[in-house]
């Protein structure tokens, strides 16, 4: 039985973000708008009613952090605004479950264009290596979902963006054999695909979108990233 009206909504768009970063067909349709280290972000330029909505693929692997910690922190509606710099407020609207909430966040204006918010569901969920051979994908995913209404969300005179972004990570150990057991930050690495498809709504320049995209987007998987290794340093590892 539905447990609460975005119950299936929810179910069909994490499985369709897992299909897909388990596919991760970067082809010739995505071009390559920033590619630093090991950090590659792709866009695809599109328009919806003379909007621009370009989805933004980026890939990205680190070391010394887990899928889990990657989507906690990216998750947790608590910290957002610790590594959010886009983000003027966010609130926690209603809890669906302890890993589903409905967030709703006004992002600081961005000149020229009117002040944008987003009201959100947004889910964390560890997707374990289903078939019985060891090797198979484990997936931490978190998805940001808009949701047209709610009836706590304040009235605002902002336009309101419309999101489906995914965050999906893989962990990797090295090999047991090189180490006597204990394994320490320095033996985990974490590939971390981001997935994002906003549209912007209302109305802005498209040479300033894409101008903010550009930008915005390795700057914000940078700090976020950033954000994540301070915080985990000197803690357990969450596997
Ligand atoms: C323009 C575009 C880059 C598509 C854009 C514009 C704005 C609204 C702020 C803004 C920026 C530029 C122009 C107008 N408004 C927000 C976002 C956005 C929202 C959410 C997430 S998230 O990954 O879910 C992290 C939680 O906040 C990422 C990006 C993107």
């Amino acid at each position: 039985s539905p447990k609460h009206k975005y119950y299936k909504e929810i179910n069909e768009v994490i499985a369709e973000h897992i299909k897909y970063a388990a596919k991760l067909d970067i082809d010739n349709t995505w071009e390559l708008i920033h590619d630093e280290g090991e950090m590659k972000v792709f866009k695809r330029e599109m328009e919806e009613d003379g909007m621009v909505v370009d989805p933004l693929k980026a890939v990205h692997t680190v070391k010394g952090i887990t899928g889990h910690e990657v989507c906690h922190y990216f998750w947790n509606p608590d910290v957002r605004m610790e590594w959010e710099g886009t983000l003027e407020s966010a609130q926690v609207l209603d809890w669906f479950s302890e890993d589903t909430c409905v967030c709703y966040q006004i992002h600081k204006k961005v000149w020229p264009t009117t002040q944008r918010e987003a009201l959100f569901w947004t889910q964390i969920r560890h997707v374990p290596n289903e078939d019985e051979d060891e090797d198979g994908p484990d997936y931490w995913i978190v998805c940001n979902y808009s949701i047209p209404d709610h009836d706590k969300c304040p009235a605002s005179k902002n336009v309101r963006i419309n999101m489906n972004v995914a965050m999906v990570c893989e962990t990797s150990m090295e090999p047991p054999s090189s180490h006597d057991g204990e394994i320490t930050r320095d033996h985990i690495t974490c590939r971390i695909t981001y997935a994002a498809n906003v549209n912007p709504g209302g109305w802005a320049p498209a040479s300033v979108l894409r101008a903010v995209y550009k930008r915005e987007y390795p700057k914000f998987l940078k700090r976020f990233t950033q954000y994540v290794m301070d915080q985990t340093k000197d803690k357990p590892i969450m596997f």
